[in-house]
């Protein structure tokens, strides 16, 4: 059975624990203030024989180091490099809600933007049109009421196609101004050599732009862990060969 990992990110309240329950069977606390989750709770699910194994981040504002939640989220995104990270939209704050996402969408283009709290939106007569959202996102976007359960199953029939490679989203490329533009381009190759294709390499860049400390001490960590990898391959490979 093909296995894969999801990684539910969204701002605060936007219903993440809600899926999260809906889709495990599971009871995260849900709520307000007091349903806040404070660290990543895992399930697992299966759907079109896959099974999934799900984590409810923290809700963050963004994935800057403002706070530990923040660190916890970006890296988990970043190092544990999820086959699809499902980010959650209150759709009755889209603006505020958005920055989050295109925050996901320079770290990874394995996303499926979902916009939460539709039920909440048509009682307000909020309207949102979705093939826009997409076209501009440039990723799955689909609507759902957590809550109620609705939509659920477009959801996961998009997190399958993306999880699967059967789609490869292209999302939208924000470009900075020509003067960041340039740094950049003279940090990423440098940042490729360091840590290959397996981190992106544009998105560090920015965040080494940005003086952001706590993701050079998640990289540092993170080379450490992957050196000691490749030492253990290089010991077990040695002992193989050894032992013919
Ligand atoms: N009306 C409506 N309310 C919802 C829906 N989904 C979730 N909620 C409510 O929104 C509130 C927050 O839901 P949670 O699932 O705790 O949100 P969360 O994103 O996990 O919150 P944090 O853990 O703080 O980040 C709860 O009162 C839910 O019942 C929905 O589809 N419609
Ligand atoms: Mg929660």
């Amino acid at each position: 059975m093909r296995s894969y990992t999801i990684a539910l990110a969204g701002n605060p309240n936007t219903g993440k624990s809600t899926l999260f329950n809906a889709l495990t069977g599971l009871r995260q606390h849900t709520g307000n203030w007091a349903g806040k989750t404070v660290t990543s709770a895992e399930g697992f699910f299966e759907y079109d024989d896959a099974s999934f194994r799900i984590v409810d981040l923290p809700g963050t504002y963004s994935l800057y180091s403002n706070s530990t939640d923040e660190e916890a989220a970006r890296d988990y995104i970043i190092f544990e490099n999820p086959d699809v990270t499902i980010v959650i939209l209150d759709a009755t704050s889209l603006e505020r809600n958005l920055n989050l996402a295109l925050q996901v969408l320079e770290m990874t283009n394995r996303v499926v933007v979902c916009i939460n709290l539709m039920d909440e939106a048509r009682r307000l007569g909020i309207k949102i049109d979705l093939k826009k959202m997409q076209e501009k996102l440039g990723v799955p976007t689909v609507a759902i009421s957590a809550r109620s359960k609705k939509g659920i199953d477009e959801l996961l029939k998009q997190v399958m196609l993306v999880a699967s490679g059967a789609v490869v989203p292209s999302p939208i490329s924000i470009t900075y101004s020509e003067e960041i533009e340039k740094k950049i381009a003279a940090i990423e190759p440098q940042v490729r050599e360091m840590f290959g294709t397996h981190l992106p390499s544009r998105w560090i860049a920015l965040r080494l732009l940005d003086d952001d400390e706590s993701l050079l001490t998640s990289l540092k960590k993170w080379l450490q862990r992957d050196q000691n990898a490749a030492s253990r391959k290089e010991v077990l490979q040695y002992g193989e060969t050894a032992c013919h």
